[in-house]
């Protein structure tokens, strides 16, 4: 419901026209409820894009929540406009001192060089150090979360033979857990990578549950026993047109990208795909802000 964001942020028009209640510095939130802190590492290169699709995935819960872009020092944007990071990101060192109640870290289009080739790897790294206590729980995407998964357990990635895109069904495995509790026993979620991480690496790391896998795109969804760190190799957060513009971009580039799987009808790139995700994207970013984020968050950060 109530998120606030900084005044002027594009992703406020767009949203207001969904009917999502955003606050900025001209109209607070309550203060009689501390709000969520919130901190969004955003890798993706069409930052504006992304900013919009994680806000409307935060907004799904009465909570309200404050959220803070971060940039990274060690990398210049090439497809994100200076003068936009400048007015709506933040660097690490004019956060460092803070604590807050969740980070996201996006996913990246850098899966296919080493982690230590990527030239924010190191910047990226002392930031996940530094959540360990000053974050209550993290939520990592894609390549973000493969990144994860590397630095806080070692887990390697893989190169797949083709690139997955498409929209996969994956079964809920524990039901027990709360991230997933309200879910259907099936889940629908967009996947669009090179690489993936494997069962039987994070099968080593007891503390780590998988709670949703597909028998074609593998793991969706992993989680630290204590809730702290919560990985989704998929995105949940992505629109009905985002793979259909990677795929004609791809298109465009001569890549001969395969058409993405179970996503427009009878598979006609000319129709409008078709959106079956968006409810299990809710429920997700939901109780993960309610179960790992509120409810565990102490009320004096
Ligand atoms: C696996 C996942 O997590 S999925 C998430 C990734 N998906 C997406 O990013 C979808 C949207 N992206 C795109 O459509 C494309 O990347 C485009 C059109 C924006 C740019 O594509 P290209 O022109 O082929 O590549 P370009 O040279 O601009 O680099 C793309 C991005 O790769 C990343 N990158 C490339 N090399 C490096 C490097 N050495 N270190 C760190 N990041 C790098 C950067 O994020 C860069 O964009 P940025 O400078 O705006 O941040
Ligand atoms: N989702 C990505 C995969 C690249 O890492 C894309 O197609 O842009």
């Amino acid at each position: 419901m109530p998120i606030k964001v900084q005044k002027d942020l594009p992703a406020k028009a767009i949203l207001e026209t969904e009917n999502i209640f955003i606050m900025d510095e001209d109209r607070a939130l309550s203060q009689d409820i501390r709000p969520l802190e919130i901190l969004i590492i955003n890798l993706m290169p069409i930052k504006e894009e992304t900013e919009t699709q994680l806000l409307r995935a935060l907004s799904n819960t009465p909570l309200q929540v404050d959220c803070t872009f971060l940039m990274l020092e060690s990398h210049t944007s090439k497809n994100t406009s200076a003068s936009h990071l400048n007015k709506f990101y933040v660097f690490f060192d004019e956060v460092r001192e803070k604590k807050f109640d969740g980070m996201i870290i996006t996913g990246a289009p850098v899966e296919n060089m080493e982690f230590e080739e990527v030239n924010y790897w190191e910047e990226l790294t002392k930031i996940m150090e530094w959540s360990k206590t000053n974050v209550t729980s993290s939520l990592h995407i894609c390549w973000g979360a493969q990144a994860g998964l590397y630095y806080h357990y070692g887990v390697p990635k893989y190169k797949r033979d083709t690139k997955l895109s498409g929209i996969y069904r994956h079964r809920v495995l524990d039901r027990k857990v709360p991230l997933v509790r309200s879910l259907d026993d099936y889940v629908m979620a967009p996947h669009s990578r090179y690489t993936e991480v494997r069962r039987a690496d994070i099968e080593k790391h007891q503390e780590l549950k998988i709670l949703a896998e597909s028998k074609e795109a593998g793991i969706l969804m992993v989680m630290s026993e204590d809730g702290k760190q919560v990985f989704i190799q998929g995105h949940p957060e992505y629109d009905r047109m985002t793979l259909n513009g990677e795929y004609h971009r791809d298109l465009d580039k001569g890549l001969n990208p395969e058409i993405p799987c179970n996503y427009y009808e009878d598979d006609d790139p000319d129709t409008m795909p078709v959106l079956c995700w968006r409810n299990a994207a809710n429920t997700i970013y939901g109780n993960w802000l309610n179960y790992y984020v509120y409810q565990v968050t102490p009320y004096e950060l």
